[in-house]
């Protein structure tokens, strides 16, 4: 980790750099993949699964029995923890349905706009590290919320050609409808375009590792949407004296295990507390089974001291990280002047864990400066929003005039017809 004390002003912004990829590179590799596959289908999912992920496949669909199986192996101690999780995220999400609201803009015009669930949805459950069952909380308790009716995933099958039950048993529980072992760019582009086994989706959702980011960038060019550029995990934590440096040390690992392409990054007001997150970072990443990747993540990362909480705050709000803790003393007056950050983590016991599997917010969020323009998902990122509208006789002429006279200013007399024609037939 990079360490900065009281860098000059012009100089900060640069020291927030994410890590650099080579984009042009990494497209290359990516478009080749997708051509591929929307050429070729099943035989280039096959090819590429084999190649990048060392499995030879004949059939990606998930069975029945296969299900069955991998459901009686997950632990009930982990399936009780799943369902704590499942119960306080749909709780979370359920509360940001709205009813359809009618809104009178005239006497006579009545306009209204409703929810409706996009109907085929993918979901993208990253695999290559870490079989992150949790992100299919995160993804298909707000699609069935929604009122999705597809909903198909793609996790990147196991050295033994299987998908981890507990990915098998969330899948389950959450009303997933179909599960194809493929992962990567291979699994977007076949949700992207269909294949002879995998449907076509609408939107495809989740996160995932450089290529699959790209992938979906790439998909979203030709026309299917996607949630958001949700890349390597990134948490930032803006600590002052109050922050205890074994928790800090801590969140900052938690993320760095994610992959060695995450970065953390560490704003403090008090230099003697980054020393101590150092020396806390040195000794518990002794005891974790990745330190090899979360030491590489390190590399990327940064820790800054500046000079008071006002400078703090503006760095963090520049970063605009992912995932933001705040453990300050006056963490409620700092988190009004937030504006950057996909989710915020307020005091000393709000570890970004908590928020990654079981609080009931959602963990899918902006990550590379993203969360300056982006939101996590939600129920929203499910649904499209359809308005209506309905005009009575009285409605038609007490717009009628306004409408006509726009119509003509515009040049566009047929849209005026399509009113007089009306208020001379009254
Ligand atoms: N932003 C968020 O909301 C969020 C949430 C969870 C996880 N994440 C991030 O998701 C990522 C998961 O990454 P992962 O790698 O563990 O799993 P992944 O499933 O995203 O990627 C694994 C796949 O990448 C492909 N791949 C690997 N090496 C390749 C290569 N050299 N060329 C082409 N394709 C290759 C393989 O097909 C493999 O199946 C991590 O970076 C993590 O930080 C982000
Ligand atoms: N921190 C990740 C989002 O960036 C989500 C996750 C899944 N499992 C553990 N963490
Ligand atoms: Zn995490």
């Amino acid at each position: 980790m990079q360490v900065y004390i009281n860098p000059a002003k012009q100089t900060r912004t640069a020291l927030l750099q994410r890590p650099a990829i080579d984009a042009t590179a990494l497209q290359e590799k990516v478009k080749q993949v997708l051509n591929d596959v929307q050429q070729q289908g099943n035989a280039a999912l096959q090819k590429y699964t084999q190649l990048f992920d060392g499995v030879t496949l004949d059939n990606f669909q998930v069975s029945d029995a296969e299900m069955k199986e991998a459901v009686q192996t997950v632990s009930d101690e982990l399936k009780q923890a799943i369902d704590i999780a499942i119960a306080n995220i749909t709780t979370f999400h359920q509360k940001q349905v709205a009813a359809p609201e009618l809104i009178q803009t005239m006497p006579g015009v009545q306009c209204w706009r409703k929810s409706v669930g996009i109907e085929k949805v993918g979901l993208y459950i990253p695999g290559g590290t870490a079989p992150l069952f949790s992100t299919i909380l995160m993804l298909a308790i707000p699609a069935r919320i929604a009122g999705c009716k597809e909903i198909i995933l793609c996790s990147p099958p196991g050295k033994n050609g299987l998908l981890h039950p507990a990915i098998l048993y969330a899948a389950f529980k959450t009303g997933v409808t179909r599960i194809y072992k493929l992962g990567g760019v291979q699994a977007i582009a076949a949700m992207a375009y269909g294949t002879e086994t995998v449907p076509q989706v609408y939107k495809i959702f989740g996160p995932g590792n450089q290529y699959v980011t790209c992938a979906k960038q790439l998909v979203q060019q030709q026309g299917i949407a996607i949630d958001m550029p949700a890349g390597p995990s990134e948490v930032c934590v803006l600590a002052d004296e109050t922050a205890n440096a074994a928790f800090v040390a801590a969140d900052l690992l938690s993320q760095a295990e994610h992959g060695i392409d995450s970065q953390v990054l560490l704003v403090s007001t008090q230099e003697a507390l980054v020393q101590q997150v150092q020396q806390q970072i040195a000794a518990q990443l002794q005891q974790l089974p990745r330190q090899d990747i979360a030491q590489k993540a390190l590399e990327n990362s940064t820790a800054i001291v500046v000079g008071s909480m006002e400078e703090a705050i503006e760095l963090v709000n520049e970063y605009a990280a992912e995932h933001l803790i705040i453990s300050c003393k006056n963490e409620d007056a700092i988190s009004d002047q937030i504006i950057n950050a996909g989710s915020v983590f307020l005091g000393n016991y709000s570890p970004e864990s908590a928020g990654d599997y079981a609080s009931g917010t959602n963990h899918t969020l902006p990550t590379n400066g993203f969360a300056k323009a982006y939101s996590g998902v939600s129920v929203d990122s499910f649904v499209k929003k359809i308005t209506y509208q309905k005009l009575t006789t009285e409605g038609i002429q007490n717009i009628g005039n306004a409408v006509i006279q726009m119509a003509e200013a515009e040049g566009l007399q047929a849209h005026a017809n399509a009113v007089k024609v009306r208020l001379q037939n009254l």
